[in-house]
C-alpha cells in the first residue's frame, strides 16, 4: 500500500495537517507512526484506513479488508460486548465462534454480558481490537492501541501484531509515548511539521523503577493493604456499530439533534451503508437513522 503524494486538511481554509506524503508499506511490514500530540498520526492512520480521503493524491493498493481500531473505540450502542462481537463476526461472513476465539484471547470472557456503554476504556479498547481482528484484515490499523490496557493485555499487542504480519498482512500503529516502539522488526515513521519521514527506532522505555519500601505500619493499626492498581478510567465513547444489525428490542430511540446542529440527509449505495455509518460515527457525527428507499424499511 502506498501514500502517493497525499495532502490532507480538515477544512478548505485550514492549515494542511499532512503535506505531500509519499510512503510505502510492504506486505508483512509493521510501521510504527511516531509524533507529538496533534502531529497528525491519527489523521495519517485514518487516511490509510480510508476513513478520511486525501484532498490531493491517493492511497493506493489498500488491501480489501481493513481492521481499524480507533484511538477511542466508540461504545454508545445498545449491545452487550458479546452480542456486538458475535454480530460483527456474522457481518464479516464468519461463524460467531470466530468472535469467541478473540473474546477468550483478549480476556473478555467476563465482560460479554456487559453493555458496550458500561465497559471501562481498556475493556472497550479490547472489544475494538477484537472486532478488527475477527475480520482477518490485510491491513490492521491500531491507533494508540495500549491506551487504558492493563499489563496482561499490553503484552498481547506485540504478539498479535507478529501473528498478523506473519500472514503477510500489514500493520500500522501510532505511538506517542514510545511504548511499543520496541516492536521487533518494525519500521518507524515520524510525523513532524505535517510531513512524514522515516525515523530511527526510539530507545525502548526504561523498566519502571522499583517501588520504595512501604513505611512500617503503626503497630496498633492493621497494616494497610497495598493500593489496587488504577483501573482503566471508564470513558463513554461512541462506537461504530454495524448499522445493518437490527437494534435489539428496547434500544433507546436515536438522540434528537441539538440546538447548534443541523441534520444532513445523505444517500449512499446500499452495499456501502454500513461502512458509511461506521465512518460517520467514528468522526463524531450522530447517525439518526438509515432508510432503505426501495423497501421503505427504516431503522
Ligand atoms: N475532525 C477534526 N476536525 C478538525 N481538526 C482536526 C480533526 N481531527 C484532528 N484535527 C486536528 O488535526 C491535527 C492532527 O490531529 P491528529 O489527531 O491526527 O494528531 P495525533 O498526532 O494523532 O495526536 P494525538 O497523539 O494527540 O492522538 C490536530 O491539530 C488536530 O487538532
Amino acid at each position: 500500500m502506498r501514500f502517493d503524494g497525499v495532502w490532507f486538511r480538515y477544512g478548505r481554509r485550514a492549515d494542511w495537517t499532512l503535506r505531500a506524503v509519499d510512503a510505502v508499506v510492504e506486505p508483512g511490514q509493521t510501521v510504527v507512526v511516531l509524533g507529538r500530540n496533534g502531529a497528525g498520526k491519527s489523521t495519517l492512520l485514518q487516511l490509510a484506513a480510508g476513513v478520511l480521503r486525501p484532498r490531493r493524491g491517493a492511497v493506493r493498493d489498500r488491501p480489501p479488508i481493513v481492521g481499524w481500531v480507533p484511538e477511542r473505540f466508540p461504545a454508545d450502542q445498545p449491545f452487550t460486548a458479546g452480542d456486538y462481537l458475535h454480530r460483527m463476526a456474522t457481518l464479516r461472513g464468519h461463524a460467531p465462534a470466530r468472535a469467541d476465539e478473540w473474546i477468550e484471547r483478549l480476556l473478555l470472557t467476563g465482560h460479554t454480558g456487559t453493555r458496550l456503554s458500561d465497559l471501562s476504556k481498556g475493556t472497550a479498547q479490547k472489544v475494538g481490537l477484537a472486532q478488527a481482528l475477527i475480520a482477518r484484515p490485510g491491513l490492521l490499523i491500531l491507533d494508540e492501541p495500549w491506551e487504558g490496557l492493563d499489563a496482561a493485555a499490553r503484552t498481547l499487542i506485540p504478539e498479535i501484531v507478529a501473528e498478523v504480519t506473519a500472514t503477510g498482512a500489514m500493520v500500522l500503529v501510532s505511538d506517542h509515548r514510545g511504548e511499543i516502539a520496541a516492536l521487533p522488526g518494525a519500521t518507524h515513521w515520524s510525523v513532524t511539521d505535517a510531513t512524514v519521514e522515516p525515523a530511527p527506532a526510539p530507545p525502548a522505555p526504561a523498566p519502571p523503577a522499583p517501588a520504595p519500601p512501604a513505611p512500617p505500619a503503626p503497630s496498633a493499626l492493621p497494616a494497610p493493604s497495598s493500593p489496587a492498581a488504577p483501573s482503566a478510567v471508564p470513558a463513554p465513547s461512541a462506537l461504530p456499530a454495524p448499522s445493518a444489525l437490527p437494534a435489539p428490542s428496547g434500544s433507546p430511540a436515536p438522540a434528537s439533534p441539538g440546538r447548534d446542529e443541523v441534520v444532513i440527509e445523505i444517500s449512499v449505495p446500499r452495499a456501502a451503508a454500513d461502512e458509511a455509518v461506521v465512518r460517520l460515527r467514528a468522526q463524531g457525527h450522530a447517525v439518526l437513522g438509515v432508510r432503505d428507499v426501495s423497501s421503505g424499511d427504516a431503522r
